[in-house]
């Protein structure tokens, strides 16, 4: 398999920082890509994503641009990079989680998944082979392998039935990816996905066949789906120290600015959440300082600075008591100000994560601001 990760700095503990090669460009480590769902990141231009955000990897979801516009459109346009205009790497995810979290109606079979467009109510059928297909047709840099995200809680033995199903679909995929190449003419690296719920035997058997798939890169599912915040770390301790050292780890759904940090701090290089985007459109903005509720009455005449150690212009072009305004009179501006806010914070936050494991003191860094990140301002 082609090696696509490179670590410049390993530290004392499992934080690492790396580079991640693609054919639309490199991705410094530990990286966190906005979603941008339905060919857009919500509110947010691509030009504002590049130059203001400092995104260097955006997400993709199979099972909405499957829907609309659909492949015929995405074929003519020589897929989502010419789409959407954005030139740097993207990462789809392939329609399992997203299937058994939005479809009206599905029923799941060995097959693959049966489902109602929550949409317009239409039927449809996607399957390792179809998930594949369709994100050749995306043509992402990176595709996520089409599997099912093991609901929480559940018991042993569906969490089993339903691990070994994914590595069944595993195989599927790889078979259909080694008959079918890329169309566009650039590289397309699958990830396969590690689950097993929150049972260290199944997380240890699975991490294992996942390693073993020999992949340019692998992720962990199966977690952020409502399971306490420690057994998300418990489990993703676990599973980093089965995974390659030498292949970038991806933990899906994730998460919190604290999550973020703490992630990285068990050896996780790539996270991904709509968490910046849809807290933002609520008007919650992250910052170093804690959680600001920008509706809150106390916003109302604090003419300061959106936010002093923001990183985009929003942070210093707007007030507090503006942006409160905005989202009281329900303007746009207001969802699209946050946004940019939020997803720049967050892109800061592994920018300065990368900078202290380079440093050797990210440990320590990350404990004197993790407490800060969590307070209510
Ligand atoms: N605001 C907000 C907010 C909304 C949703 C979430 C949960 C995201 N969690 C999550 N996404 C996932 C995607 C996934 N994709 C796949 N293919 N497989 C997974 O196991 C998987 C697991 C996930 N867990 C977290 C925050």
């Amino acid at each position: 398999m082609k090696k696509i990760f490179n670590i410049d700095k390993a530290t004392e503990g499992k934080a690492r920082a790396g580079v991640i090669t693609t054919d639309h460009g490199e991705i410094q480590t530990p990286i966190f890509m906005p979603v941008g769902t339905v060919a857009s990141v919500k509110t947010v231009h691509q030009r504002e994503l590049r130059e203001d955000i400092k995104a260097q990897i955006i997400l993709g979801n199979t099972y909405h641009l499957y829907l609309r516009p659909g492949m015929e459109v995405m074929e003519a346009a020589g897929g989502l990079h010419q789409f959407m205009n954005w030139q740097k790497p993207i990462l789809t995810d392939s329609g399992g989680f997203q299937v058994f979290s939005l479809a009206d109606s599905r029923k799941i079979t060995e097959e693959g998944a049966k489902f109602k467009s929550h949409i317009d109510g239409s039927y449809h059928f996607i399957s390792p082979e179809i998930s594949m297909e369709i994100q050749r047709k995306i043509g992402a840099d990176i595709l996520m392998a089409f599997d099912e995200c093991t609901p929480y809680p559940c018991e042993y033995h569906q969490a089993k039935k339903s691990m070994e199903m994914t590595h069944r679909w595993l195989k599927r995929c790889m078979d259909w990816c080694e008959e079918n190449p890329p169309i566009y003419g650039h590289q397309q690296y699958l990830f396969p996905i590690v689950q097993g719920s929150t049972y260290s035997d199944l997380r240890k058997i699975s991490a294992e066949v996942i390693s073993e798939a020999d992949c340019a890169g692998n992720a962990i599912g199966g977690l952020s789906v409502g399971e306490p915040e420690e057994e998300m770390y418990r489990i993703t301790d676990e599973v980093t120290d089965i995974l390659p050292k030498e292949k970038p780890r991806y933990l899906m759904g994730v998460g919190t600015p604290w999550n973020i940090l703490e992630s990285i701090g068990l050896g996780i290089d790539m996270m991904d959440c709509v968490m910046p985007t849809r807290n933002a459109r609520n008007g919650m903005l992250f910052t170093w300082d804690g959680v600001i509720n920008i509706r809150n009455e106390k916003w109302k005449k604090d003419f300061s600075p959106l936010d002093e150690s923001g990183t985009a212009f929003v942070d210093f072009e707007y007030s507090k008591a503006y942006l409160r305004h905005l989202f009281v009179a329900k303007e746009y501006l207001g969802k699209q100000i946050a946004s940019i806010h939020n997803l720049a914070f967050y892109l800061d936050l592994v920018t300065q994560a990368r900078k202290h494991i380079l440093a050797g003191d990210f440990y320590e860094w990350k404990n004197t601001v993790v407490p800060r990140l969590r307070q209510r301002r």
